[in-house]
């Protein structure tokens, strides 16, 4: 039997029921269970409304599961209350969306900065980690552009470094890489792949492109609210 340490995530037969009850009843996930090893970066390719996004949310403990467990490194975080669940997720687990959600009014910096602050790091070793992960992402140069000023890809990079800002051990991506050309998209991904090879992440990263998909150790498919292989 594995050490549930050496397990970044475990989702346990996870089900997740919208509007339960209504007639617009909608049965999304149906007895889900997923397991990511340390270091391990599985994707998660699933057809359009097949639940990829709410699994992401539920095991980014953004969602909770109607039933079923979600384990981070070990600790049940269904069990959790709120604060503790919401101090689990800052501190361990970084999330990109298919769109980039920096804040427009701060520069790239300041954007991985300012959830370091919110943990409680000193300013100064805030922007030295910034710095550093703008610098790996190939994109130091931009550290004092606003959101608005850099290009799409540039965009995604540096949301990139923001999910890593407080080193988190589990990273989940949404079509990190959908918003963008097919070029781009291959080198946004490049970059994406290499910070978390180099960092030692977990990551669970769905994506349409099945190209992306087999750059990854392990492909889990969603169909329908359940996983299919
Ligand atoms: N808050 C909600 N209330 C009601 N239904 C929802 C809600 N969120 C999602 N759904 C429904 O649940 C199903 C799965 O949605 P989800 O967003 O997880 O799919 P997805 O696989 O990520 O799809 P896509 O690839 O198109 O983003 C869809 O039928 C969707 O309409």
């Amino acid at each position: 039997m594995n050490d549930p340490l050496d397990q970044a995530l475990v989702l346990n037969d996870i089900c997740k029921t919208y509007n339960v009850g209504r007639p617009n009843e909608v049965r999304v996930l149906h007895d889900v269970s997923v397991t990511l090893d340390r270091g391990e970066v599985v994707a998660l390719v699933a057809p359009s409304g097949a639940g990829k996004s709410t699994l992401l949310h539920i095991a980014g403990l953004l969602d909770a599961p109607d039933t079923g467990d979600v384990l981070v490194n070990g600790t049940n975080m269904t069990r959790l209350g709120d604060d503790a669940r919401t101090a689990a997720r800052r501190g361990r687990i970084g999330f990109i969306y298919q769109f980039h959600h920096l804040l427009p009014e701060f520069t790239a910096l300041e954007n991985i900065v300012l959830p370091q602050l919110v943990n409680g790091v000193s300013a100064a070793q805030a922007r030295d980690r910034a710095s550093m992960l703008l610098d790996r992402v190939g994109v130091a140069q931009r550290a004092d552009h606003r959101p608005a000023a850099l290009s799409g890809g540039e965009q995604q990079r540096v949301a990139f470094c923001r999910a890593l800002a407080n080193a988190p051990g589990l990273l989940l991506a949404d079509e990190p890489t959908g918003n963008l050309d097919p070029t781009t998209s291959d080198q946004v991904f490049g970059a994406l792949m290499d910070l978390v090879r180099e960092t030692g992440l977990s990551a669970l990263i769905a994506t349409h492109n099945l190209d992306l998909a087999r750059r990854m150790d392990r492909v889990l498919r969603l169909e329908d609210g359940r996983v299919v292989g």
